[in-house]
C-alpha cells in the first residue's frame, strides 16, 4: 500500500505519518516512513536552500525531480515492490504547490513526475488556514524559512485543494485534535 501526507508547512503531516506508520507496524505490517526532499545529495541541496536563499526556479524544480527520481528507484518502487507499506511524508503534490505557487504550471509538473513516480493508493491532504499552520511552526519553536512565506503557502493550499475531487485524493480538516486526524486516517486506510 502506497499512502502519501501532504498540506502546507506546520499542518501536522510528520506527526500523522508517524502515528500511522505506528498503527500498520502494530498490524505486523512492514512499513517504509519516508520523506521528501530526502537526504540525499539532491535533497540536502535543496534543503540548504530553505534558510540559505532559494535557488534559481529552474534549479530548484530540477532538483526536486531528480531528488525525486533517485527516491522512486532506489526505495519507493522496491519497497512497493516488496509489499511493504510506504508512507511519505511530501511527495510530487508538493512539488506541483511549492513550484505552482512561484509560477510553474502545476499540471505541467504533475506530467513530468508521473512520467516516473506511482500514483499513490491514498494522498491524504492536511489542511489548514495559513495563519494556524504558522502558528503551529512558531509554537514548534522553528523560525519560518524561504518556503513558508504566507502569501506562497496561500497559493500552495489551493493547488493542494485543486486536487480534491481525485479518486485517491481524501482532504482532512487538519484543525482538529491530533487523535481525532489520525482516527480519520486510519480509517480511510483500513
Ligand atoms: N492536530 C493538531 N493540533 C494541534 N497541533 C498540532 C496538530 N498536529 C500537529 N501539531 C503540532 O503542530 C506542529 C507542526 O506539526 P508537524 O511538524 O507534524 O507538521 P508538518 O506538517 O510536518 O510541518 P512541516 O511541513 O513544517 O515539516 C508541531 O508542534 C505539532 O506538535
Ligand atoms: C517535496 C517538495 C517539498 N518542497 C518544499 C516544501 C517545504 O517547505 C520543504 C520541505 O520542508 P519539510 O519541513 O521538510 O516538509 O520543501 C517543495 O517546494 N517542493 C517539493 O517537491
Amino acid at each position: 500500500m502506497f499512502i502519501v501526507i501532504e498540506g502546507i508547512d506546520g499542518t501536522g503531516k510528520s506527526t500523522q505519518a508517524r502515528l500511522l506508520a505506528e498503527w500498520f507496524r502494530e498490524q505486523g505490517r512492514e512499513v517504509v516512513l519516508d520523506f521528501e526532499p530526502t537526504r540525499g545529495p539532491h535533497g540536502m541541496k535543496l534543503r540548504e536552500s530553505f534558510t540559505g536563499g532559494r535557488l534559481a526556479p529552474e534549479e530548484e524544480l530540477a532538483l526536486f525531480v531528480a531528488d525525486r527520481e533517485e527516491h522512486v528507484a532506489q526505495v519507493i518502487a522496491p519497497s512497493l515492490a516488496a509489499g511493504k507499506v510506504v508512507i511519505l511524508d511530501r511527495y510530487y503534490f508538493s512539488n506541483m504547490a511549492y513550484q505552482g505557487a512561484i509560477g510553474f504550471d502545476p499540471q505541467e509538473i504533475r506530467d513530468r513526475n508521473e512520467a516516473f513516480a506511482p500514483v499513490p493508493d491514498i494522498l491524504f491532504i492536511l489542511d489548514l488556514d495559513t495563519d494556524t499552520a504558522l502558528a503551529r511552526i512558531g509554537g514548534r519553536g522553528d523560525e519560518t524559512n524561504e518556503f513558508e512565506k504566507r502569501e506562497d503557502l496561500e497559493r500552495c493550499r489551493g493547488i493542494f485543494l485543486s486536487l480534491k475531487d481525485e479518486p485517491f485524493v481524501r482532504v482532512i480538516d487538519a484543525s482538529k485534535p491530533m487523535d481525532e486526524v489520525q482516527e480519520q486516517m486510519r480509517a480511510e486506510a483500513s
